[in-house]
């Protein structure tokens, strides 16, 4: 099976890495201009830093030369809509695997159903987990959720996904899949805001747990299964990201409490999914109290103080 990663930052880039220890894989950017540089230099500089491209990346700004049976989606979420709309013919048939994690604003979709609406024939299926981009790139083991519905071909792409280094773990269930990976970068805000603030690692832990607890509602009222919340996909990269100054949620997070700044040009999934999560859970009926006010912070509707709070002011309740 050919294999190509469309977009070259981050993460594209450290899976294109990390799969051309299995053979070739052709690596898609979106402008020229870094596509010759990485090209030449064999190093994504901006975003991967100190990482060789192995000679088996072949890297080109050519959509039609990056198509292969396997392509593999690393652009962000809120981009994942137009670019699927855009290339409808050329990703016809192929299996896409979107790696990006959070929910469509305008549709209150994950990546699998915007596949499904968008690409009739393509076979949509999701790779999560706890992964950095620069843990990947490097080699160190990494270990993920490949969730495809139909589970013959899961099974194909598991294999045909896994690396030497990388680890993938399958299952049927894209909607636990992708709303763990989704949802898990906003309470990673939350877990940011609260160690910027000066608020404590015991206060971190309570917010994950009760993080965790409305994650897994709201995937459930979704028809996920709570094992798959429970696994690398949900619990796995909740831990991850909210206890490692690696993840950019994490650390926008961290500024937001302490009120500094932070690159604006960093792709924050948990901003976006904040409101898209808000959303759904306010026309579905579900709780979700941690994710409502990251959803208020980010907006700037409420201060940190405020937000604080408002949880610590609910009503006592059974665990
Ligand atoms: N960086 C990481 O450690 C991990 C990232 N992810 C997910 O991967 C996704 C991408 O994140 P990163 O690679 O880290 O972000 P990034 O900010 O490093 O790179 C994003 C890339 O997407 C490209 N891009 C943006 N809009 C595009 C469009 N319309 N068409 C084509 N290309 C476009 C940009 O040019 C850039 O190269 C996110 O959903 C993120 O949550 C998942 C696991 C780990
Ligand atoms: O998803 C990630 C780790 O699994 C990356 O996290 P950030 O997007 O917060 O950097």
């Amino acid at each position: 099976m050919s294999i190509s990663v469309l977009g070259a930052g981050a993460f594209g880039t450290a899976l294109a890495v990390s799969l051309a220890q299995n053979g070739p894989v052709t690596l898609w950017a979106r402008d020229p201009a870094q596509a010759a540089q990485m090209a030449e230099a064999r190093m994504n500089a901006r975003r991967l830093p100190g990482v060789r491209l192995p000679d088996t990346v072949t890297v080109t700004a050519d959509l039609d030369a990056a198509m292969a049976d396997v392509v593999l989606l690393a652009i962000p979420m809120q981009q994942t809509a137009a670019f699927l709309a855009q290339n409808t013919g050329r990703l016809a048939g192929k299996a896409l695997v979107a790696c990006s994690k959070g929910i469509d604003l305008a549709t209150g979709q994950g990546p699998t159903a915007l596949i499904a609406t968008t690409c009739p024939g393509a076979i949509p299926a999701v790779l999560t987990g706890p992964s950095f981009a620069a843990d990947i790139a490097r080699g160190l083991p990494t270990a993920l959720t490949l969730a495809c519905a139909d589970a013959a071909a899961g099974t194909a792409l598991q294999h045909a996904l896994s690396t030497p280094t990388l680890r993938l773990y399958r299952t049927t269930d894209t909607t636990g899949a992708e709303l763990g990976g989704a949802l898990k970068n906003v309470i990673a805000i939350a877990a940011g805001v609260v160690i910027g603030a000066g608020l404590g690692d015991s206060a971190r832990a309570a917010l994950m747990t009760r993080g965790f607890a409305e994650m897994t509602r709201l995937a459930t009222a979704f028809g996920a299964h709570p094992d798959t919340l429970m696994g690398l996909s949900g619990f796995g990269d909740l831990v991850l990201t909210c206890t490692s100054a690696q993840s950019r949620n994490f650390r926008f997070g961290q500024a937001l409490g302490a009120a500094g700044s932070f690159d604006a040009e960093a792709t924050i999934e948990g901003v976006a999914t904040a409101r898209a999560a808000t959303a759904l859970a306010a026309r579905h009926g579900i709780d979700m109290p941690v994710t409502q006010m990251v959803a208020a912070l980010v907006a700037g509707a409420i201060t940190v103080e405020n937000a604080v709070q408002a949880l610590l002011s609910r009503p006592l309740k059974q665990e």
